[in-house]
C-alpha cells in the first residue's frame, strides 16, 4: 500500500529536527467477540493513523489540524509512546523512540511531555496544586542532588512555586485544590506540570479548546512566551484553524489518518492547495468586513469510517474537485452524483425496494418506470451523450437486480485516479497529497492495494 512520502516534506532549512516521524501507523484492533469467531469474521482495525511522515525542528511549533476523529490525538499520544505504534519510525534527537526499553523510555518522558485538552479532568481533584506539580519530580527522583541545607521536598516545593509564577499564577496558591481555580488557571497548572521536568518537546493536545475565547488568547500568549523562555518545541493539536494561525510556524492538515497538506502557516492560509484545507478554511469565520457576508459552504457528507476508509484519496467521497478520466467530459456535480451512486452500489447501501414501490410495480418488470423513478431520486439534469448512455446501461442492470454489473459498467467509464491511487506528500516546503498537483512517478505506478491488516 502506498503511504505518505518516505522522505518527509522539507521543514525550515538549516535547523536540526528534534522529532522525525516516518510512515507512522496506529491501528486500533477491536476485540474479537465469540460471535466474530463463530461467523469467521475478520478482526477489523480502526486505521486511526495510517502512514504519516513529518519533522519538527528545534524551537518550532508545528500545528496538526483536522476534524474530530481524524487521528490527531492518536498521533500525539503515539509520538510519546503513551500508545504503541503499529508501524513506522519515530526519532527524537536521533534516538529511536519505538525501540526504547523501559529505562530509555522513562528518560525520554522527561524530555517530551503532553498537555491535555481538558483542564477539568486532567488534574486530580484530591491533590493540592503543590502535590500535582511535584509528582513528576518524585516519579523521576529529581533533583538528583540538593544543597546540604535543604531537603529534596523543600527543593521540589520551591520549584513548584517558581513554576506557578512562571505560568502567571502566584506562589501563594500552592496549597489550593484544582476546584478553586478557573478553567484558564487550571490549564496554566497543567502547563506548569508539563514544564516541571524541563522538557524540550511538548505535545499540546487542544490546550485551549475547552476555554472561553477571551481566556484562549491569554493561554496562547503564555505558551508563546514559555517557548521563548525555555527554548521549547511544540506539536500543537487543534481542530480550529483560527487558533493555529497565530501560534504555529507550520501547519499539517490531517484527514482520516493521513496528512493531506503541510506548509508554512502563512502559505497554507494564503494559498491552501488541498481541497480539504480549502474547505476547512472556508468554514473559519473571517474578521475582515468585506468577507463577513461570505457564504460558508459546509463540507458535504460525514467523515467516512476509519475502519473501512475509501481507497485512493480518502477525501474523494467528499471532495468538490474529484478528477474524471481524461476522455470523460462531465461537470463536477453530475460526476459526484455518478460516483455517489457507484459508492452506494459497491457498499451495498442501495435499497431498490423503495424505487420499485414508487414505480408502483410489484412484479418488477416495468423497467422504464423503475429508471424514471431512479433518475428522479438520484440525478439532477446534467447527463448527456456517452455519460447518459452508460448510466442508462447501469440502471438496466440495477433493474435486473445485478448490482455487480451496474457497478462494473459505471467503473469502466467513470473510475477516477482519485480512487485508484493514494496521493502522497512530496518533498518541498508546501506539499499537498492530491492528484490536482504533480505526484511522484512511483506513486502513479503503485495503485491502491487491498487493505493489508
Ligand atoms: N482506544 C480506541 N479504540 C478504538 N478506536 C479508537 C480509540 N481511540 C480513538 N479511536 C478512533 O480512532 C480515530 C481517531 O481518533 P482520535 O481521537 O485520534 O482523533 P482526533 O482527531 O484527535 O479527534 P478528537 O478531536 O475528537 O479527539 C477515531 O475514529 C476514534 O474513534
Amino acid at each position: 500500500m502506498t503511504s505518505d512520502a518516505e522522505a518527509a516534506p522539507d521543514a525550515a532549512e538549516g535547523r536540526e529536527p528534534v522529532l522525525s516521524v516516518r510512515d507512522l501507523k496506529k491501528y486500533y484492533f477491536e476485540q474479537d467477540s465469540f460471535l466474530d469467531s463463530l461467523l469467521r469474521r475478520e478482526t477489523q482495525s480502526v486505521k486511526a493513523v495510517d502512514g504519516i511522515s513529518f519533522d519538527i525542528q528545534k524551537g518550532e511549533t508545528l500545528g496538526l489540524v483536522g476534524e474530530s476523529g481524524c487521528g490527531k490525538s492518536t498521533t500525539g499520544e503515539t509520538l510519546l509512546r503513551l500508545r504503541e505504534a503499529t508501524d513506522g519510525a519515530i526519532e527524537f534527537e536521533g534516538d529511536d523512540v519505538l525501540g526504547m526499553d523501559r529505562d530509555e523510555l522513562k528518560a525520554f518522558r522527561r524530555r517530551a511531555q503532553i498537555v491535555f485538552q481538558d483542564p477539568f479532568s486532567s488534574l486530580d481533584p484530591r491533590m493540592t496544586i503543590g502535590d500535582i506539580l511535584v509528582e513528576p519530580l518524585k516519579i523521576h527522583d529529581l533533583p538528583a542532588e540538593v544543597p546540604s541545607e535543604q531537603s529534596k521536598g523543600e527543593v521540589r516545593r520551591e520549584k513548584a512555586k517558581d513554576y506557578l509564577e512562571r505560568v502567571g499564577l502566584s506562589a501563594g496558591q500552592i496549597d489550593r485544590y484544582p476546584h478553586e481555580f478557573s478553567g484558564g488557571q487550571r490549564q496554566r497548572i497543567g502547563i506548569a506540570r508539563a514544564l516541571m521536568l524541563e522538557p524540550e518537546f511538548i505535545v499540546l493536545d487542544e490546550p485551549v479548546s475547552a476555554l472561553d475565547v477571551s481566556v484562549q488568547a491569554q493561554v496562547l500568549n503564555l505558551l508563546d512566551d514559555l517557548q521563548d523562555e525555555f527554548g521549547l518545541t511544540y506539536l500543537f493539536i487543534a481542530h480550529d484553524l483560527s487558533v493555529v494561525r497565530h501560534i504555529c510556524d507550520r501547519v499539517a492538515v490531517m484527514y482520516l489518518g493521513n496528512i493531506v497538506e503541510l506548509g508554512p502557516t502563512d502559505d497554507l492560509f494564503d494559498d491552501p492547495k488541498h481541497p480539504y484545507t480549502q474547505a476547512l478554511l472556508d468554514s473559519v469565520p473571517r474578521a475582515a468586513v468585506e468577507e463577513q457576508g461570505r457564504r460558508v459552504e459546509p463540507l458535504p457528507g460525514d467523515v467516512p469510517s476509519p475502519r473501512n476508509p475509501p481507497s485512493g484519496c480518502r477525501f474523494r467521497t467528499r471532495c468538490p474537485q474529484v478528477i474524471p478520466p481524461k476522455d470523460v467530459e462531465i461537470d463536477q456535480s453530475t460526476y459526484r452524483e455518478v460516483m455517489d451512486l457507484r459508492d452506494r452500489i459497491e457498499s451495498n447501501d442501495l435499497n431498490l425496494d423503495t424505487v420499485w414501490e414508487r414505480a408502483d410495480d410489484e412484479n418488477r418488470s416495468d423497467k422504464p418506470a423503475f429508471k424514471r423513478e431512479f433518475r428522479a431520486e438520484f440525478f439532477a439534469q446534467g447527463l448527456s451523450g456517452e455519460n447518459e448512455a452508460t448510466v442508462e446501461r447501469a440502471l438496466d442492470a440495477l433493474a435486473e437486480d445485478d448490482h455487480d454489473r451496474a457497478a462494473e459498467i459505471l467503473r469502466e467509464r467513470f473510475a477516477s485516479v482519485c480512487e485508484q491511487v493514494r496521493p502522497v506528500l512530496q518533498s518541498g516546503s508546501h506539499p499537498a497529497a492530491c492528484h490536482l498537483y504533480e505526484q511522484p512517478e512511483r506513486t502513479e505506478m503503485a495503485a491502491e492495494a487491498p487493505a493489508d491488516d
